[in-house]
C-alpha cells in the first residue's frame, strides 16, 4: 500500500512539561503523529515548511532507504534544506517490520520538538513472540531555552554547555516544578502536561515499543513491579532476556513484553531516569493503569532507577543483546577494511569540539549526494579522513595530549559490496577522569554488533573475541565510557550516509563521519534535493 501524509511544520506555543515555550511541531503536535505501516508499504510524506525563518529536513531513522538515498533527510549529506515556504515530498519503502522513528536532521532542530515514531507491522505470525495489546513509549529530554540559544552557546568561547535537561518527557509530557519556574510561565493544571496513562487488563501480556529521542541523556526505563522481557532492538528480534531496568540511548528502540500480573487494585509508575551523566533532572513519569482510573496515582514513589554511574549494568545489557536464535543473520566472516575511530573532545580556535582521529566533522554546504553524483569538485575536502590513530600508544585514560584538532568535511569512500569494520574507541575528555557514553547511529544500514570492551582496543587481540555466531543487527549502538564497540556492515546501499553520535550537541560539535558507496549506481536525483551551495542555479 501507499500511505500518504501531509505535514505542516510550524512553531507553536507548547507546554510539554507545564512550562510554555516555542516548539517545532508537525500539524500542531509534538511529538508528531506516529507513522503506522506494514512491511513493504510505501510511505509518502509531503512536508511543507511553515517555520517562516528556519529551514528543515526530516530523517527516517532506521529506514534503510534502499534505492532512495535522497529521501534520507540529512541536511548537507543527502539534500539541501527545505526553505521556509517550500514543500518537499519524501517517498520511501519500509522494508523491515519493527520500531523506528523520525526526527529533524538540521542543526539542533530535533531538540525543538520535531520527532515521532514509525511502527512497521510484521506479517501475521512472523514474530517470535505473542502479546495481547501494544503500547508505545517515546522518551525524551527537554530544555526551556531554545535550540538556537543552545547551539550558539556550544559554539561560543568559553562554551556555554547545554547542561542537564529541565524535564524528562514520556510521549511528550513531563512535569516541571512550577514553583521553580518564572512567574506566569508554568501551569501545572494544563491537560497538555498531565501524566500519560497506559491501560492494561489484569492477566494480559503487553508489548511496549520504547524509543529514545533524547538530545543528550542516556536513560533507565522501568515499569514499576513489572520485569520486562526484551524482544526487539532497532527492528531486529532479540534472544529474549529479562531486565527490571532497561538502559536506552538516544536513537535506540526496543520492544519489551510485560505481564499485567501485579495487584490489580492499584496503579504503577512508568519511570525514566538519567544515567551515565550525574543527573540533575527529576524522574520522568507516566502511569500504568489497571484501574481504568488514571487519577488514582500509584501509592509508592516513582522508581529512582539504577545508580547513574553503574556502567557495568549498562555494559552487561549491551553484551546480552544478541539475535533471536530463529532470526540470526550471520555476519560475513571477515572484513575487507577496518576503520578505527578514536573519539576525543578537542579544541579548535578555543572552541570545544569532538573529533574522530583528531578530525572534527563539519557539514558541507553542498550535499555530498549531489556533489558526488554530479562531480562538483571543490564542494568538499577531497582528502579522506584518517583511517586509524596511534592505537598502540594512545592513553585513553588521559586527557588528549594534543587537544588541537582540525576540521574537515572529507568522507570515507567504501568499495561497493565490501565488508567494513568500524571500531569506536572512547577516551578521556578535556576534563580529568571523565568519559561519557556515546550512542552512534549509522544511516542507510544496519550493522552487526561484534563486540564491546572497556579499556583500550587491541586490533591484534580483540577481533578474536568477536561474536560472529549470533550478533544483533542494529542501527544505533552505545560506546561506553573508556570503552570500545566493534561493528561490521556491508557497503551495499548506494548513496552517501552519515554515521554520528546521536547526542544532538555532540554531532553539532563535530562528532560524526560520512561514508559513500556505489555513488555510480544511484539513480537520477530528484531536483528537489538541490538548490544550495554549488547546486544553486539549476545544476
Ligand atoms: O561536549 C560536552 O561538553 C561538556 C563539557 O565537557 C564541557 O562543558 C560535556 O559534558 C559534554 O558532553
Amino acid at each position: 500500500a501507499t500511505l500518504n501524509h501531509e505535514w505542516e511544520i510550524s512553531y507553536q506555543f507548547k507546554s510539554p512539561d507545564c512550562v510554555c515555550k516555542l516548539a517545532v511541531t508537525i500539524n500542531g503536535q509534538t511529538p508528531g503523529p506516529t507513522i503506522r505501516a506494514t512491511q513493504g508499504d510505501t510511505v509518502v510524506v509531503r512536508v511543507s515548511n511553515s517555520l517562516l525563518t528556519e529551514n528543515v529536513a526530516i530523517h527516517w531513522h532506521g529506514i534503510r532507504q534502499i534505492g532512495t538515498p535522497w529521501a534520507d533527510g540529512t541536511e548537507g549529506v543527502t539534500q539541501c534544506p527545505i526553505l521556509p515556504g517550500d514543500v518537499f515530498t519524501y517517498t520511501f519503502v519500509v522494508h523491515r517490520p519493527g520500531t523506528y522513528m523520525y526526527h529533524a536532521h538540521y542543526g539542533m532542530q530535533r531538540s525543538a520538538g520535531l520527532y515521532g515514531l514509525i511502527v512497521v507491522a510484521a506479517a501475521p505470525g512472523a514474530e517470535p513472540f505473542a502479546y495481547d495489546g501494544e503500547h508505545e513509549v517515546l522518551l525524551n529530554d527537554w530544555w526551556h531555552n531554545s535550540t538556537h540559544e543552545q547551539a550558539t552557546g556550544l559554539a561560543s568561547v568559553p562554551i556555554r554547555w547545554v547542561g542537564e535537561p529541565h524535564s524528562l518527557l514520556i510521549n511528550g509530557r513531563g512535569r516541571f516544578n512550577c514553583s521553580a519556574a518564572a512567574a506566569g510561565t508554568c501551569d501545572a493544571t494544563l491537560p497538555e502536561c498531565a501524566a500519560p496513562v497506559f491501560d492494561v487488563v489484569p492477566g494480559k501480556t503487553y508489548r511496549f515499543r520504547i524509543a529514545s529521542l533524547t538530545s543528550l541523556s542516556a536513560l533507565n526505563f522501568e515499569i514499576e513491579g513489572h520485569p520486562m522481557t526484551v524482544v526487539e532492538a532497532d527492528g531486529h528480534y532479540v534472544k529474549p532476556f529479562v531486565v527490571d531496568s532497561l538502559s536506552i540511548y538516544s536513537g535506540e528502540t526496543y520492544s519489551v513484553l510485560i505481564k499485567a500480573d501485579q495487584d490489580p487494585n492499584r496503579n504503577y509508575w512508568l519511570a525514566s531516569n538519567v544515567v551515565s551523566r550525574q543527573p540533575g533532572t527529576p524522574t520522568g513519569t507516566a502511569v500504568l493503569s489497571y484501574l481504568g482510573d488514571p487519577r488514582s496515582p500509584p501509592p509508592t514513589p516513582p522508581p529512582a532507577g539504577r545508580a547513574w554511574n553503574d556502567t557495568m549494568y549498562r555494559f552487561q545489557q549491551s553484551v546480552a543483546t544478541v539475535a533471536h536464535p530463529a532470526h540470526v543473520e550471520p555476519p560475513p566472516p571477515r572484513a575487507d577494511r577496518t576503520i578505527l575511530l578514536l573519539n576525543t573532545q578537542n579544541k579548535i580556535d578555543g572552541r570545544i569540539k569532538w573529533a574522530l582521529n583528531n578530525v572534527s566533522f563539519r557539514l558541507p554546504h553542498t550535499p555530498y549526494l549531489v556533489a558526488m553524483k554530479r562531480g562538483l569538485l571543490g564542494a568538499f575536502d577531497q582528502r579522506p579522513p584518517p583511517e586509524k590513530y596511534a592505537h598502540q600508544t594512545y592513553d585513553i585514560y588521559a586527557k588528549p595530549p594534543n587537544p588541537n584538532a582540525t576540521t574537515s568535511d572529507g568522507l570515507y569512500r567504501l568499495r561497493f559490496g565490501s565488508v567494513v569494520d568500524v571500531v569506536l574507541q572512547n577516551a578521556n575528555m578535556l576534563d580529568d577522569n571523565k568519559s561519557e557514553t556515546h550512542p552512534w547511529h549509522l544511516h542507510g544500514h544496519d550493522f552487526w554488533v561484534l563486540g564491546y570492551g572497556i579499556g583500550r582496543f587491541d586490533p591484534a587481540v580483540h577481533p578474536a573475541t568477536y561474536n560472529l555466531r549470533d550478533p544483533i543487527l542494529k542501527n544505533t549502538v552505545a560506546v561506553h565510557p573508556y570503552g570500545w564497540t566493534a561493528l561490521r556492515f556491508k557497503a551495499d546501499n548506494p548513496g552517501v550516509w552519515a554515521f554520528h553520535c546521536h547526542i544532538e550537541a555532540h554531532f553539532f560539535m563535530g562528532m560524526g563521519v560520512v561514508f559513500e558507496e556505489g555513488i555510480e549506481r544511484v539513480a537520477e536525483l530528484p531536483r528537489e534535493i538541490t538548490g544550495c551551495g554549488k547546486t544553486k542555479g539549476g545544476h
